[in-house]
């Protein structure tokens, strides 16, 4: 059997450095107890599209974390924008009550991927390969690769005192995250699970949520070292408000093609400006249209 630990002991972060492995066996993938555990996050993942491992980073790693975060925060870019659930813009003649027509405030920030220090703890978990094949396990993915985008790999969420991230649905099929910051009230995940489906967008039932309806709806409070995996693609959720003090999360991208990473456009369209990698990229894409 492989030695899974072999070439990150010589590390300084190690799998059973970062993560609290006598309870999440990351790193022992053949043993009953990993089984068990991927077990755990398939069922909540498949149930109600979201698994919680709560306490997954060792505690003293958690406070490196929180301290990266937030030397890096005031410098996250921040977003103000009216959005709708989808992030789009309706058609004319849409009716006013629709999904397509209820724009809400969100005002946050986001500390892009390329401000993490490649030899920091925040980067060592996103490169963790163990963390990432129970990711694509847990997910039925085949494979999955770190995100290679420089400015969206991987970023801190930075959500200030009073500000609700509304109700919407990803643009991603899914979202791994680890909570660094949480407030005592507010800063809660609420969340409706298999709401739409890639065939039918399910409007009404999506228009009864926004309207206030929580019958089949869950709540999840993201606390530091928390790991959450979620399909917030098909899955309608928000973050209320955090009450009294700053909510942070650290999000991590994974994805299918390695080769994957975002156009210029897009760049500058979400962090006002867009990095070599991605003028690279769109000089591929004509080249190979
Ligand atoms: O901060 C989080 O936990 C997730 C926020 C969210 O829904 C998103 O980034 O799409
Ligand atoms: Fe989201």
């Amino acid at each position: 059997m492989a030695d899974f630990t072999t070439d990150l002991s010589t590390t300084e972060f190690s799998t059973s450095t970062l993560f609290d492995v006598e309870t999440y066996p990351l790193n022992q993938p053949d043993s009953d107890a990993y089984g068990i555990m991927l077990e755990q996050a398939i069922t909540g993942l498949d149930t109600v599209s979201c698994a919680q491992l709560p306490n997954f980073i060792r505690p003293e790693i958690v406070e490196a974390m929180q301290r990266e975060a937030a030397e890096l925060a005031d410098g996250a870019v921040f977003h103000e924008a009216n959005l709708n659930p989808y992030f789009s813009n309706p058609p004319e003649d849409t009716p006013e009550d629709h999904p397509l027509n209820r724009f809400s405030p969100r005002r946050h920030g986001m500390v892009r991927g390329d401000k993490f220090a490649r030899d920091g703890v925040i980067w060592a978990v996103f490169q963790n390969p163990d963390l990432c094949r129970f990711v694509a396990q847990a997910l039925w993915y085949e494979k999955l690769y770190t995100y290679r985008d420089p400015y969206a790999c991987t970023n801190v969420n930075v959500q200030p005192d009073g500000c609700e991230f509304a109700w919407h649905f990803d643009n991603n099929d899914f979202t791994v995250s680890f909570g660094l910051k949480q407030s005592d009230r507010g800063g809660d995940l609420e969340y409706v699970p298999n709401l739409r489906s890639r065939e039918n967008e399910n409007y009404d039932a999506v228009k009864q949520v926004l309207d206030g309806d929580r019958t089949n709806l869950r709540t999840l409070k993201l606390r530091p070292g928390d790991l959450q995996l979620f399909r917030g693609g098909y899955t309608l959720h928000r973050v209320t408000a955090p009450q009294g003090s700053e909510r942070q999360s650290l999000l991590l991208s994974y994805v299918t093609n390695p080769t994957d990473i975002t156009t210029s456009d897009k760049a500058i369209r979400i962090w006002g400006e867009a990095h070599p990698d991605h003028f690279a990229r769109d000089e591929q894409l004509a080249q190979s249209g």
